[in-house]
């Protein structure tokens, strides 16, 4: 098994990071085990001071749900490489002392690389020293079928898409800058709508200055932000262009676009996030309350019912892809069958893990220096869990409602019925 311990902390530069993890990638003396990867780590809140209690830690869920169950949907070639490496507390601890200063000052506020952990992910360097990759978070790519949706949320659920709203909620609150971008475009395939939001994409990275988690761009391995000139330079020379955004823009546009229109992982995740999702968070928490036969479990939440399902081990996930697989399609989602629950309870803790990910582009640039030119690959395809529903059902509610005083509301238009 790989140890970390076998380079030192200074080997590892930070990349990025995330709600959950924080990446950083090899950059030391050449090292076959680790040249060309990078290290995922667990964070903690700053608050949380628990010792880990495991004496035989598992490996982290993600490698085996990536494995076993991803790898069955989604062909190796969109996929990083993922292995365990070994960790040790005391070389964790000046890493992360090291290199906390390049953290975003918000991130470092709330949490830190988890310490008590001794296993983390090595895995593919996806940005490493390629002239350009641009990560996007795409989102939720399609409106739901009314069937299932009450009356006071229907016409508010199928007008105006899922991100549209929650950007919306998240702006009025000050949590987030408004934005134009509209997963629906991205995922539609047609190539105006496509390069729209790739614009919005690009005018919320602007005015952002890159802190936005839809649209991240590095060039030669660098994030890069309005606001630091010298990766600015970095980008200007890798797309090849001087001179005015307008123009940085035109040529990350041409970078971009026909690699996500040609690319069939846009299709395949909106797919699967759509065809798991066949009920629609308030079809499901329906479906809850009508496989249980007491008075009181009938009134009951949908908190409470989701909290007492247990979950799904890994032979669960094995079963649920094979019935997904074979049987899925043919279920009448119109009428969901009680006895089917646990699987659709599965299905959308699998769409969320797709409405969820991001993607890596690695595109050819018209200076043909990049070595590794026109990949996409899927990161962050960590299983999702059951806790959670009540936390969705929750903030789907808050979402719509917020969003049924608007005037004049957005109508984000879906590729499957446009
Ligand atoms: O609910 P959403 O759509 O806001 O998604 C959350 C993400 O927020 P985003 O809107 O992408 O900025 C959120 O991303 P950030 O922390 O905001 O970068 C997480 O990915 C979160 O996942 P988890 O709960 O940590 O497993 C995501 O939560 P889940 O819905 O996947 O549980
Ligand atoms: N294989 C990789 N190669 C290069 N960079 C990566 C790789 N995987 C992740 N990253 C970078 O690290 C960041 C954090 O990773 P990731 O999205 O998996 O974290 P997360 O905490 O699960 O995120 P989220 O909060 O969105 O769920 C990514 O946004 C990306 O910039």
């Amino acid at each position: 098994m790989y140890q970390v311990s076998k380079t030192q902390p200074e080997d590892w530069v930070y990349v990025s990071e995330g709600g959950a993890t924080i990446v950083l990638a090899y950059a030391g003396l050449p090292n076959a085990d680790f040249d060309g990867k990078v290290l995922r780590l667990r964070k903690t809140a700053i608050s949380n001071t628990e010792e880990s209690q495991l004496t035989d830690e598992p490996d982290d869920p993600t490698i085996a749900f990536q494995h076993g169950i991803i790898a069955k949907l989604i062909p190796p070639q969109h996929l990083p490489e993922l292995e365990v490496v070994l960790l040790d507390a005391a070389w964790l601890k000046v890493l992360s002392d090291l290199r906390d200063v390049d953290r975003p000052v918000t991130r470092r506020q709330k949490d830190r690389i988890d310490l008590t952990r001794r296993k983390g992910v090595l895995a593919t360097d996806l940005i490493g020293t390629a002239d350009l990759a641009v990560e996007i978070k795409p989102k939720w790519g399609f409106l739901p079928t009314p069937t299932h949706l009450s009356p006071s949320t229907v016409s508010v659920k199928t007008q105006t898409c899922r991100f549209c709203r929650h950007n919306y909620l998240r702006s009025n609150k000050g949590k987030d800058i408004p934005s134009t971008y509209c997963p629906l475009d991205l995922y539609s395939g047609n190539r105006e709508r496509v390069a729209k939001a790739v614009h919005d994409l690009w005018s919320g990275w602007c005015a952002s200055d890159g802190s936005l988690n839809n649209c991240r761009l590095f060039a030669k391995g660098k994030m890069v932000k309005m606001s630091d000139p010298s990766a600015m330079k970095l980008l200007s020379e890798s797309l090849a262009t001087e001179g005015e955004l307008s123009h940085l823009e035109s040529s990350f546009t041409n970078a971009i676009l026909d690699l996500l229109i040609d690319s069939p992982v846009l299709r395949t995740i909106s797919y699967l996030q759509r065809s798991l999702d066949p009920l629609d968070i308030e079809g499901l928490a329906t479906l809850c309350r009508r496989s249980h036969h007491t008075a009181s479990e009938l009134a009951s939440t949908f908190s409470t019912l989701a909290s007492g399902v247990p979950e799904p081990y890994f032979s669960d996930w094995e079963d649920f892809i094979h019935v997904f697989k074979t049987r899925y399609s043919s279920w009448d989602h119109t009428v969901p069958n009680c006895d089917h629950l646990k699987h659709y309870l599965m299905a959308y803790l699998l769409s969320a893990t797709f409405k969820d990910c991001s993607i890596i582009l690695r595109p050819i640039l018209p200076s043909g220096k990049s070595s590794s030119g026109g990949t996409v690959t899927i990161i962050d395809l960590d299983v999702k869990s059951m806790g959670s529903l009540a936390k969705w059902e929750k903030l789907d509610r808050e979402i719509v409602e917020f969003y049924r005083e608007v005037k004049e509301p957005k109508r984000c238009v879906d590729a499957r019925i446009a």
